[in-house]
């Protein structure tokens, strides 16, 4: 920005109060606009596509670009969307009341993490802001607290941990040491928003001094957060942030909740991803996009966690499995619950905007109108005989004096801001309703009087009156002066009548002068008074919101199960893994219409049946299967029913799915290293408990090296200890050899039907290994020349001839002698096949002819379909 000594006295006051916010931007109230100045300006009017102007600065032009106060959220949310941290700096006094320059100051500073507009906000996903506390390289310190709704959560771990979490909670910033910065990247990359804060915040101390404070209690006890003092120093520095960004109403957090690592599922970031679990675009189909059937953005965001966090106690998953089964057995029941808590809107995002002062008079009507329904739903609770569901319903409170104070006092359809009044109710407050009643019937009170007056008098012609200069009066001709009554003031004298007032006029202007005004200010202290009450209640509305959040949930799962046909899984705490007629819950609902999805049954255990090698050609179904078995494993550790017909699911702590050939090239790594970094992590990591999905292991690297280490893995995970179940997807025929030789691996392939030349995908599960992968035919479906398929087949002739030397000897696999085979390809014919530019421009003509129907050609058509073969010769 220009510097210049001979600066406006406005200019002088931005500056100063910029320079305490070097890193946002300002957005400087000035009037009926906020107005960005130098920098600022620059990157606000390309974000916002506001223009830019130049206004003089003593002496020198200064950038300039703004936009009117009453388009403050929308133009926020597009700079914080950007990625800006924006400060919003008001006029801390009335203009009207002030001379010279007015008070200014930063009344909120918005970055990602700290967002409470709606627009910023998805309704159905969670607004995290994340501490990060790096103890040492492998021991961090996370919390979560999402200001939108006052959740707040802390956990601790190793690095794989605290990245696991971060992938999970998706934070939309990230708060941690200043001097980690590069660590910060190495570790976790550069995929989140992040700030960094000095390093004394990050104590033990001052955490406790912080969070006592904001709780208001003497110990943290309360919370079971003891011995977790990573996790309390983390979000000793979420609460410090918030104070650095101005946001001191924070009475809606009032608690924390720890997340234990070994209450929930392990799944990294690749099992999430490869599941499809959430939607990393909007139109990508997800395991949530499918199951979220919730009726309330709090039950959205719950499944969200649900689904990323699964349970590993069986007695809470059957607890589960149980509600979802009365809610389908007394659908009555569930349907009206469903829609009660319909109407209870966004109970958690709604009562957070009690303290921070932005909710409108319509959104605290609705807060009362949801608890009208709590009270419905604890009522109802009483009589049902599933004891969670009942538990949780009675664990309601209806807040019925806060809820009967907001229903009488609220008017019935207030307006959406309190400046245009009508909010507060008739007959709630005496001087409102006479206010109101003088501002509305102002002519008629005043015909009143002069009606009344007339008669006691007998001034015939008294009239009632009102100038600017001597307010309201009553006017008598002169004729009738002599009837005036004693206690009549006059005010005026004209020519042929007299203006007198009285006391009841007196008392009636004062009160209609300003009585608009005053209406309001009397609205807002009101309603202002209204919100202070409301914050006593605060942690039962919350806790409210959390329990219709997981009743939600559960009738959610109810609804999926009847319209879905799911069923209840067995949980068990044996090793059996039996599941008939499973689906794949995503892919069953995309196929096109008349296509049916083809279920299979699928057994593991740790004593027969512990790795199926699973073989077929391409697209027969390999990859479905392997998932559809981790999901359904996956929603029944959550508590909901499943795609199968039946299903007895082990209990599992861990699921691992691995495919080959995936690359992380921006993370600088190769393939076939992410690959193996991958398998070196499950490997590593295993569990009695735990699932394996291998697909195309080994797949990355060269035919021979492939095999030898996809053979080694599965020899692994037999011999293991842990015994874990395994499903070991592969192009690798050769593998087929592993069941011979070892007694709990099982081959198995997917069933397909050759037709002539055709194949057609019969997707059913069969014993046994296959020898054919058809790649060619999905080579040619997916559009290659017939050219390079006929070569391409000619070839695989050529090197399957060769493939009948194939000997598997002693536990380790020999692949026959490929090079000798690749020698013996006869290239003569290539020149014809492949590249001979006239056969494919000949095919190209024939497919045209023959696509040709003359009979419905017109003349112009045809010339121009021959100009477009001889165009083909050329
Ligand atoms: N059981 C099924 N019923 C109906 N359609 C299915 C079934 N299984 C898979 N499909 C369809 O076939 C497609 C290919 O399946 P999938 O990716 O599992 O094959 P694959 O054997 O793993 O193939 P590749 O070896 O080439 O990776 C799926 O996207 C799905 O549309």
């Amino acid at each position: 920005m220009a510097k210049s000594t001979t600066e406006t006295p406005l200019m002088q006051q931005h500056n100063a109060i910029k320079q305490r916010y070097p890193d946002a931007i300002l957005l400087f109230r000035v009037g009926d606009f906020y107005e960005t100045f130098g920098q600022d300006a620059i990157i606000a009017s390309q974000v916002l596509g506001i223009t830019l102007t130049k206004r003089n600065n003593g002496g020198s032009d200064l950038e300039l670009a703004g936009f009117p106060h009453h388009s403050l959220e929308t133009y926020l949310h597009k700079l914080v969307k950007a990625g800006y941290r924006v400060a919003v700096c008001d006029q801390l006094e009335d203009p009207k009341q002030v001379k010279g320059i007015v008070k200014r100051g930063v009344t909120e500073l918005v970055t990602p993490g700290v967002a409470t507009s709606d627009k910023l906000l998805e309704h159905n996903s969670n607004n995290f802001l994340a501490g990060l506390y790096i103890e040492n390289t492998d021991s961090y310190g996370i919390a979560f607290l999402d200001i939108s709704t006052g959740e707040f959560f802390i956990a601790e771990g190793d690095k794989e941990y605290a990245d696991k979490l971060l992938q999970t909670m998706k934070p939309a910033e990230v708060i941690f040491q200043r001097p980690q910065q590069r660590f910060f990247k190495e570790t976790f990359g550069t995929r989140f928003y992040t700030y960094c804060l000095d390093e004394w915040i990050f104590k033990a101390g001052y955490a406790e001094e912080i969070l006592l404070k904001q709780f208001g209690t003497h110990s943290l006890k309360g919370f079971g957060v003891e011995g977790m003092s990573k996790g309390l120093v983390a979000a000793g520095a979420v609460l410090h942030y918030l104070r650095d960004t101005e946001h001191p109403n924070l009475q809606h957090i009032t608690g924390l909740q720890r997340i234990n690592r070994n209450e929930h599922m392990w799944m990294d970031q690749f099992t999430i991803r490869n599941l499809e679990l959430v939607s990393l675009s909007q139109d990508q189909k997800s395991v949530l996009s499918i199951l979220d059937n919730t009726v309330s953005p709090m039950g959205a965001r719950l499944l969200r966690r649900w689904l990323l966090m699964p349970l590993v106690n069986t007695e809470k998953i059957n607890e589960r499995l149980d509600a979802v089964e009365w809610f389908i057995t007394n659908g009555d029941d569930r349907k009206n619950l469903l829609q009660s808590i319909k109407q209870c809107g966004d109970v958690e995002r709604l009562v957070s905007k009690v303290p921070l002062k932005k909710i409108n008079p319509r959104e605290l009507l609705h807060i009362a109108k949801g608890l009208q329904q709590v009270q419905v739903i604890k009522n109802w609770s009483q009589q049902v005989s599933n004891p969670l569901i009942k538990r949780f319903g009675e664990s309601l409170n209806p807040c019925t004096v806060i809820e009967d104070k907001i229903i009488h006092t609220i008017a019935e359809n207030p307006a959406v801001q309190i400046a245009k009044g009508g909010v507060i109710a008739n007959g709630v407050n005496a001087d409102l309703d006479e206010l109101r009643n003088i501002s509305a019937n102002g002519k008629s009170y005043l015909n009143e009087i002069q009606a009344r007056e007339s008669e006691a008098t007998g001034i015939s012609s008294l009239k009632i009156g009102f100038n600017n200069v001597f307010g309201y009066y009553l006017e008598v001709t002169n004729v009738h002066k002599s009837k005036v009554p004693e206690g009549w003031t006059r005010k005026q004298t004209l020519a042929n009548a007299e203006r007198y007032i009285t006391e009841e006029l007196k008392v009636y202007e004062e009160k209609i002068t300003g009585a608009e005004e005053k209406i309001l200010s009397i609205e807002m202290q009101m309603f202002d008074s209204l919100l202070m009450e409301l914050q006593d209640y605060l942690p039962a509305l919350q806790l409210n919101g959390q329990v219709l959040a997981i009743l939600d949930c559960l009738g959610c799962f109810a609804e999926n199960a009847i319209q879905y046909t799911y069923r209840k899984p067995t949980l068990h705490n044996g090793s059996i893994l039996d599941i008939k007629d499973a689906r794949h819950p995503v892919i069953e609902r995309n196929l096109p219409t008349g296509e049916a999805y083809v279920s299979n049954d699928i057994f593991l255990d740790s004593d027969s049946q512990q790795v199926i090698i699973l073989t077929g050609p391409n697209m027969s179904g390999k990859s479905a299967l392997l998932r559809q078995t981790a999901i359904i494993t996956l929603m029944a550790h959550i508590g909901s029913f499943v795609p199968a017909a039946s299903a007895k699911i082990p209990l599992t702590d861990k699921i691992f799915t691995r495919v080959g050939a995936s690359d992380n090239i921006s993370g600088g790594e190769s393939t076939f290293m992410v690959e193996m970094n991958e398998t070196a992590s499950i490997i590593n990591n295993l569990s009695d408990r735990s699932l394996i999905l291998l697909d195309e292991i080994g797949r990355g690297t060269s035919t021979y090296d492939g095999i030898s280490i996809a053979w080694s893995i599965v020899e692994f995970l037999h011999y293991s200890k842990h015994a874990p179940k395994t499903l070991f997807a592969t192009h690798y025929h050769e593998l087929n050899e592993l069941e011979n030789k070892f007694e709990r691996i099982k081959n198995f392939h997917v069933t397909i039907k050759e037709v002539g030349n055709k194949i057609i995908f019969l997707r059913k599960l069969a014993l046994g290994g296959s020898t054919h992968s058809f790649g060619i035919h999905v080579a040619k479906m997916a559009g290659m020349p017939n050219s390079l398929i006929n070569r391409a087949n000619e070839i695989l002739e050529t090197l399957e001839a060769s493939r009948n030397t194939v000997e598997t000897q002693s536990g380790s696999p020999k692949a026959g002698d490929l090079n000798s085979a690749v020698q013996k390809i006869d290239t003569s014919k290539m020149q014809l096949s492949i590249f001979d530019t006239h056969s494919e421009v000949f095919e190209d003509i024939r497919t045209t002819l023959t696509n040709i129907d003359i009979n419905r050609l017109t003349p112009v058509e045809a010339l121009m379909k021959l100009n477009e073969i001889k165009d083909k010769l050329k």
